[in-house]
């Protein structure tokens, strides 16, 4: 295996034009990876810590090169992330940022695989994986931290459940968005574009409900299989410690529990990412209690990535899914192990873009390499359809 020669860092854009952390790892052998931090808008409260750009890269350039180059394997991820911890000595990686660390641990992987000569799934999985594919989740319309006057729910997500390929997923779920988009048009909802390219449109998320519930079932008339409708509440943006406000709608706990259940119900939902408050283990658990039978009830910013937050919402019973973002927790192998606890107690996990994002598809071969059910990754645009558009290659290939 081969040692890393060198780590160098630049700032780059992301999808919303904000400066981001792009990592490069070459080894001795020559082997090459590049990977670009993500960055989120509703941020979990206990999330690592973004520093801004310029500040983590010379944190990088000072304590994380030093601690790699000649000295670490770059094949071997464990090393290298217990390194990347080791630099920056603090449990939330508020020293060095987790934007450096996720760009280095995501581009040492890719030089890893360049080494191999492998897809990076296969490296980061090994010879038997890419054989099952996760299931899309594509965001067609939404609001919340995502665009301003918009629905109060952050996401409406296509779930094409019953697609026989994640090829045909995928051409639904950009379906589905373009069905909402005409919808839109008919009803005199000029729209402009969320953060992930979903339809942003003025309106109330009652509104958003029929307008998602027609396309979806359009298109799945049309495609001959399955779409259900997942929804992200990113719920803690909108609990003000005493009340949810959604829109003009204030609901207690007890209120959003049967609010979101009524919603499961009504529609069918295939999924319900961070209904509650993300400190309310509790009520979280109350819901899963009432749904968890027909719905995945996803932690996003409950969890975030932490295996110590999810294995206290396992013992709680608090949900049934969890959402990884590699950058919640710095380092690939820390978003390995939420994964691999997740699938032991029966959670599915789903591999998870953020708001802010750039061309790297690191994510597409992280879920295809620990087999997740799920990825959520946008319907539409560029930063989107870099993942999308890789899943489809890789299932080409493997
Ligand atoms: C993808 C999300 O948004 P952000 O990246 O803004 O946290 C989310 O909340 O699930
Ligand atoms: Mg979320």
């Amino acid at each position: 295996m081969t040692r890393i020669e060198a780590v160098r860092f630049r700032p780059i854009l992301d999808s919303r034009g904000n400066k981001t952390v792009e990592a490069e790892v070459s080894t001795e052998s020559g082997g090459f990876g590049r990977a670009a931090a993500p960055s989120g808008a509703s941020t979990g409260e206990y999330e690592a810590i973004e520093l801004p750009v310029d500040e983590a890269i010379a944190a990088a350039r000072e304590r994380i090169a030093p601690r790699l180059e000649g000295r670490e394997f770059a094949g071997d991820q464990r090393s290298v992330d217990s390194a990347l911890r080791a630099a920056d000595g603090t449990e939330d990686f508020s020293e060095v940022g987790a934007n450096s660390a996720v760009a280095v641990s995501m581009a040492v992987a890719k030089a890893a695989a360049d080494v191999l000569g492998a897809p990076l799934y296969q490296h980061l999985g090994g010879a038997f994986r890419g054989r099952n594919f996760p299931v899309p989740l594509g965001n067609v319309v939404g609001g919340g931290e995502h665009a301003a006057d918009a629905t109060a729910i952050q996401e409406f997500l296509a779930a094409p459940v019953g697609a026989p390929s994640v090829r045909q997923a995928v051409f639904a779920n950009a379906a589905v968005h373009e069905r909402v988009g005409d919808l839109l048009e008919e009803r005199g909802e000029a729209a402009a574009k969320g953060d992930e390219g979903a339809w942003a449109p003025s309106i109330d998320d009652a509104t958003a409900f029929e307008i998602v519930d027609e396309a979806t079932s359009d298109v799945a008339e049309e495609f001959g299989f399955e779409i259900r409708i997942g929804l992200d509440l990113a719920a803690a943006e909108r609990y003000d410690g005493d009340e949810y406000v959604f829109g003009d709608e204030h609901r207690s706990t007890a209120e959003q529990v049967d609010y979101v259940a009524d919603l499961v119900d009504e529609y069918d939902l295939a999924y319900v990412e961070d209904p509650l408050d993300e400190d309310d283990f509790e009520a979280f658990a109350e819901l899963t209690e009432r749904v968890g039978d027909r719905t995945l009830v996803c932690g996003d910013d409950l969890f975030v990535t932490n295996t110590e937050r999810l294995q206290r919402g396992i013992d709680e019973g608090a949900a049934n899914s969890i959402l990884v973002k590699p950058n919640q927790i710095g380092t690939l192998s820390e978003a390995f192990d939420a994964i691999e606890l997740a699938s032991r107690n029966g959670y599915d996990a789903v591999v998870s873009h953020r708001s802010g994002e750039t061309e790297d598809a690191t994510i597409a071969h992280l879920a295809v390499a620990t087999d997740a059910p799920f990825i959520k990754t946008g319907a539409v645009g560029g930063e989107r359809t870099a993942k999308l558009n890789e899943l489809i290659r890789i299932a080409d290939e493997a």
